[in-house]
């Protein structure tokens, strides 16, 4: 098969699709793998590096993408990259659509199969290429919010760890699955005072088990929420309802019961945020503020570790990459039932449920694409 791995254009976006380790694996099994000129730069891999593996490297971008059967990206596609796409492709892919008609319809347009990666799940219920940047995502968070928090920053000035004699910051974190743990890991590594809120006992028990008390958990209900607004130096928002929009859980006008200068992270923003005042940000300019409260969401988050980023991703991705190029993206996900849920457009139509309910559009069952 035919393989072409651009580089990535979406604001600070560092990563890669591809290492020059699984483009030794393709080119193994018999498939032409192109990447495109200093595609791996920023993770630190160089060209030199894909050509040892037997990759070649394109510096035309249109040649890159016209030749290519399997496009293997890390963000969603660009305005520019959809319109590259074509029916006869597969884009193989992070794609966040519910937070994004206008990428959802250019999609639909292309004709082309969009598997994204997010969407695709494992034995135990989880989300195993989410999983590795939803932990890079968890512990950058409270870095990001620690900083926010500094009155340069317009934040509160409460420097999380307190000192002997001041008591620490508090963080709350909504949402306890992988980004939401790994942010509490970080926030209480920092000494700060953690509660983790949570729509699922089974995963509260899970949490409240693993740290002994150490992290304080509760059940997420709107009083909850009333609560850790009034007494959170920093909110972490990481809930996820798989594929869907995040709920928006703290609205503008709670933010009054906040204290001045306090710090929200959004990181469940690339579902469109958890807070009605989330907008997507980016590295060049992460933060704004809004009545006071500092809003940090940027939508790739991980893109900023690229070398650690690219490295957790690939490991995760690479065994679909190589079903994809061996058997082709029917058989592919018509052998795999975790596989399957990735589909999420083919042939002009929505495969994913959730993904049409966001836009009232019809969605397909994506084992009739495949049968
Ligand atoms: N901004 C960025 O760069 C990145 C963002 N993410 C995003 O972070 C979000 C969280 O991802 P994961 O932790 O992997 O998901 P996960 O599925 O592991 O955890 C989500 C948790 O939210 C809980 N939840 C759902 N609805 C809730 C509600 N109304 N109130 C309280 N809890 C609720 C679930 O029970 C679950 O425990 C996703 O939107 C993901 O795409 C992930 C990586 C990078
Ligand atoms: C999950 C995601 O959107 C990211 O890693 O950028
Ligand atoms: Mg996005």
């Amino acid at each position: 098969m035919k393989i072409a791995v651009p580089k990535e254009i979406k604001n600070h976006e560092y990563r890669v699709a591809l290492t020059p380790t699984g483009a030794r694996e393709l080119v193994g099994r018999g498939h032409s793998v192109s990447v495109q000129a200093a595609a791996g730069e920023g993770a630190g891999f160089n060209d030199r590096d894909y050509e040892a593996a037997g990759a070649k490297v394109e510096a035309n971008v249109d040649a890159l993408w016209q030749s290519a059967e399997l496009i293997l990206k890390v963000k969603e596609p660009q305005a520019e990259e959809v319109a590259r796409l074509t029916a006869n492709q597969t884009l193989f892919t992070y794609l966040h659509l519910a937070a994004e008609e206008k990428l959802t319809q250019g999609l639909m347009a292309s004709g082309a199969t969009c598997i994204a990666y997010e969407t695709i799940t494992d034995a135990k219920g989880g989300l195993p290429l989410l999983a590795p940047m939803s932990t890079v995502a968890g512990r950058m968070a409270v870095q990001a919010g620690a900083h926010s928090l500094e009155k340069a920053q317009g934040g509160s000035g409460v420097l999380l760890p307190g000192v002997p004699g001041v008591a620490p910051g508090k963080v709350t974190v909504i949402g306890g699955g992988v980004v939401g743990e790994n942010a509490a890991r970080m926030a209480l590594g920092l000494g700060a005072e953690v509660t983790i809120l949570d729509k699922s006992i089974a995963r509260l028990e899970v949490l409240d088990d693993r740290y002994q008390g150490r992290i304080k958990t509760v059940y997420s209900t709107a009083d909850a929420l009333d609560q850790a607004v009034k007494e959170s130096d920093m909110i972490i928002g990481a809930v996820l309802i798989p594929g869907a929009a995040a709920p928006k859980l703290i609205t503008r006008a709670m933010l009054a019961d906040m204290k001045p200068g306090s710090v929200l992270v959004d990181v469940a923003i690339d579902q469109g945020g958890c807070f009605e005042t989330s907008k997507p940000t980016t590295h060049a300019e992460p933060t704004y503020i809004v009545d006071g409260i500092v809003h940090y969401c940027v939508a790739n988050m991980p893109g900023a570790v690229a070398r650690t980023s690219t490295l957790g991703l690939t490991n995760a991705t690479l065994p679909f990459v190589l079903a994809l190029a061996d058997k082709g993206w029917q058989q592919a996900l018509k052998d795999d039932p975790h596989f399957l849920p990735g589909l999420n457009v083919h042939n002009g139509q929505v495969t994913y449920q959730a993904v049409a309910d966001a836009f009232g559009l019809k969605s397909i069952d994506p084992a009739s694409a495949v049968a």
